[in-house]
Order: structure tokens, then sequence, then C-alpha cells
């Protein structure tokens, strides 16, 4: 890794000689930070050896809060899910490696307008936009939204509704199919009521809660074999070692499940049905990838024993909106329990981390607003 010895890294110097010589004081004039003008974007913070400075995850953390609040809101770090060891080309051993702490210059910035608007400068099959400036590659199949009530839970779903509802097999002439299940027969029940082509499962008023899940695992074990399905097809025609269901054309499939925790209120985590879901909800997390099945998952808080951690392990995209606290931070962002980053503030915001290969650790989030006459 490169980078360049910029306005701001004399600033970010003064302000960590402030921070740190306190501590120890020989400690200035010992390193150097690089901004990383090339993406990923950046800064390096080098240290010169020999060094009081022991280079372990604590002080990685330690510089980043420092650098972080520092530089904000010019720049906005994110924060890496692991301490980011880099080698810094073209250095003497004494300067050869660095700390990295991924960032952009600026801020993100909220969509506030119609989807059709939003989406104009996107292309869906290759990604889904956020912010401007943050989007989800489409290999990122498995989402989990968390958040205190009133977070903005639903609302972001009903926004990666409206996407996915412009999204189509790779010759554009199948649309993606959508399985919602809404135990408590809110927002999600009552979107998909105006959208006849959403695959509805909501609880029967007669219902008790194992006939309801019952319902539901079936329709998770037929779309775990239509997984099973398109894997055989694939293997078959295919000649890549790489590849996934685009390839045979089919469209894409989302199982959304709105508010989980109330999918198994009342029953034991050892009943059978309860076990089933779990079992299901793991292999289509696990292996849906290739086959175009993606799963998105809210629930209010993501406990082990709401979301179990097979299952929220595998999630690829998690958002937590609203309160962000070391009570709400510990399951979806363990390694951010101690040292919170900034979020936005507002309604709809919280933080986000992306595992599609492309981002790096946790950044602050602000869902779009959509402006009334689309909000369908
Ligand atoms: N991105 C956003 N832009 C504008 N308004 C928003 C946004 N997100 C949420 N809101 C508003 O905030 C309020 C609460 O949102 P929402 O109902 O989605 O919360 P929730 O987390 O689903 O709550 P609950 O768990 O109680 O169902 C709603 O009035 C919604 O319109």
């Amino acid at each position: 890794m490169q980078g360049k010895h910029t306005t701001i890294c004399n600033y970010i110097e003064n302000v960590l000689d402030s921070v740190l010589s306190d501590e120890a004081s020989t400690i200035k004039q010992s390193y150097l930070v690089l901004e990383v003008i090339k993406e990923p974007y950046g800064f390096l913070f080098i240290p010169r050896y020999p060094t009081n400075l022991v280079l372990n995850t604590d002080t990685y953390y330690r510089i980043y809060d420092i650098i972080s609040a520092a530089v904000f809101p010019e720049y906005t770090c994110v924060r890496p899910t692991s301490m980011q060891l880099v080698e810094v080309d073209g250095e003497q051993l004494a300067t050869a490696r660095g700390f990295y702490f991924p960032g952009y210059k600026g801020k993100k910035q909220r969509f506030v307008g119609t989807i059709t608007k939003i989406v104009a400068d996107y292309d869906l099959n290759k990604e889904i936009p956020l912010m401007r400036g943050l989007t989800v590659g489409r290999n990122a199949t498995t989402w989990i939204i968390s958040g205190n009530t009133g977070s903005g839970k639903s609302y972001a779903l009903r926004y990666l509704e409206e996407i996915i509802s412009r999204l189509t097999n790779q010759n554009g002439d199948e649309p993606a199919q959508v399985i919602m299940i809404d135990p408590k027969k809110s927002d999600g029940a009552r979107y998909a009521k105006k959208h006849s082509e959403i695959k509805l499962l909501i609880p029967e008023d007669s219902d008790r809660p194992e006939d309801f899940l019952t319902r539901v695992n079936a329709e998770l074990a037929a779309v775990v074999n239509e997984m099973q399905l398109r894997q055989s097809k694939l293997y078959e025609v295919s000649n890549k070692i790489s590849t996934d269901a685009n390839e045979i054309n089919v469209p894409p499939i989302f199982v959304v499940l709105e508010e989980m925790a109330s999918l198994t209120l009342g029953l034991a985590s050892t009943s059978r049905q309860v076990k089933d879901l779990y079992r299901e909800l793991e292999l289509i997390a696990l292996l849906g990838r290739e086959s175009l099945i993606n799963l998105i998952i809210t629930s209010q808080i993501a406990r082990n024993d709401i979301v179990p951690i097979p299952i929220r392990s595998q999630m690829n995209v998690r958002i937590l909106l609203g309160r962000i606290d070391k009570a709400t931070v510990q399951y979806l962002f363990p390694s951010m329990i101690d040292g919170l980053s900034i979020p936005i503030g507002g309604l709809g915001t919280g933080i986000i981390e992306i595992n599609d290969g492309k981002h790096y650790g946790i950044e602050p989030l602000a869902m779009p607003t959509i402006t009334k006459g689309e909000e369908s």
C-alpha cells in the first residue's frame, strides 16, 4: 500500500501527538501519517521502529478512535472488524508496515427522492444503492436488519422491496420472486397485500404458533428444494468453476422474514418446528448465493435465542438502526463493543457492515427517504 503526506496528515499527526505524547513522550516524531489517495482510500499510520508502540489490536482501535473523530466530517473513517496491518511499499524495514484505516472524503449522503430517481444511476443487477456512495454488491445475498422499535426496520425493508421488484433474471424477462413471511401481519403483510406478485405467508386467525410455523417450514423447504435443483442444473450446464445461477437464466428468489422473534414466540427452542425453521434458514443462508436465493431477516434484537449464531454468522449485510450502544451492538457487531463510530442521527439511521469483498468494516448508514407519491 502507498500513501502521500497531504495537508490533513499534518493535522492528524498533531492530534495524535497531543493525545499520545502524554502517555509516552518519545512517541512524538516516531511515526508518520499518510493519506491513501487511490482506492481503497484511507490513512496509513506508520511507526518508525524501534518504537515504544506495540502494534496490536488495542493500539489499532485506540488510534482509530482518535483519527476517526478528528477527521470527521471532512473524512469518514470506516471501522474495520479486525486490525489492518499492511505492508507499506518502498520503505526501509524500520517503516515497512503500518496500520491502515479505511475511510473516504466527506460523508455519504442519504437518498431523498422517488425510487425511480434513486435507482436511475445504478445497475441493480450488480449493486443495490443504500446511500449516495454506498452500494451493496449483489453477491451479498443475506441481510439482517435489526433495531429497537420505531428505528426504521420496516421502512428500510419497504425500500428493499421496491428495489427487489425491479430485479429480473439475466435476460430481463422474468421478475424476481418474493416470499414474504410476516407473523405479525404488520407492514410487510399490508405491503404484500397491495403487490399480488409477492407470495405472502401470514397466520390464520385459528392458527396456533406451531400451525403457522409448520406452513412456513414447508415453504422454506420448497425454497431449499429449488436451491438444490438450480445447483444440479448449474452443475450439468456450466463449464466454469466459479459461476452462479445467472448462467441458467433463473430469477432471484428473496425470502423476507419480518420480525423473526414473533415467528417462534411461545414455542420451545427444542420443538421440532423451531428446529426445522432454523435448519432451513441456515441452509438458505449458507448455500443460497450461487443459486440466487436471498434471505432478508428483520428483528428488533438479534439475540442468540432469536437469530441462532449459525444463521447470524452467515449474514453478509448487517444493519443496526436506531439506538447504538453496547447492548445493541453486541450481537451483530461483537468487535465493536469498545469504541463506537459516529452514526448519523435521524430516522432510519444507524450502522452497517457489508461483506461483499468491497467494503472494509462498519460505517454509518442513513437509509433512503422515499418522497411521497411513490411510497407504496
Ligand atoms: N429512512 C427513513 N426516512 C424517513 N422516515 C423514516 C425512515 N425510516 C423510518 N422512518 C419513519 O420512522 C417511523 C418508524 O419506522 P418503522 O415503522 O420502519 O420502524 P420499525 O423499526 O419497523 O418499528 P417497529 O419495530 O415498531 O415495527 C415511521 O414513521 C417511518 O416512516
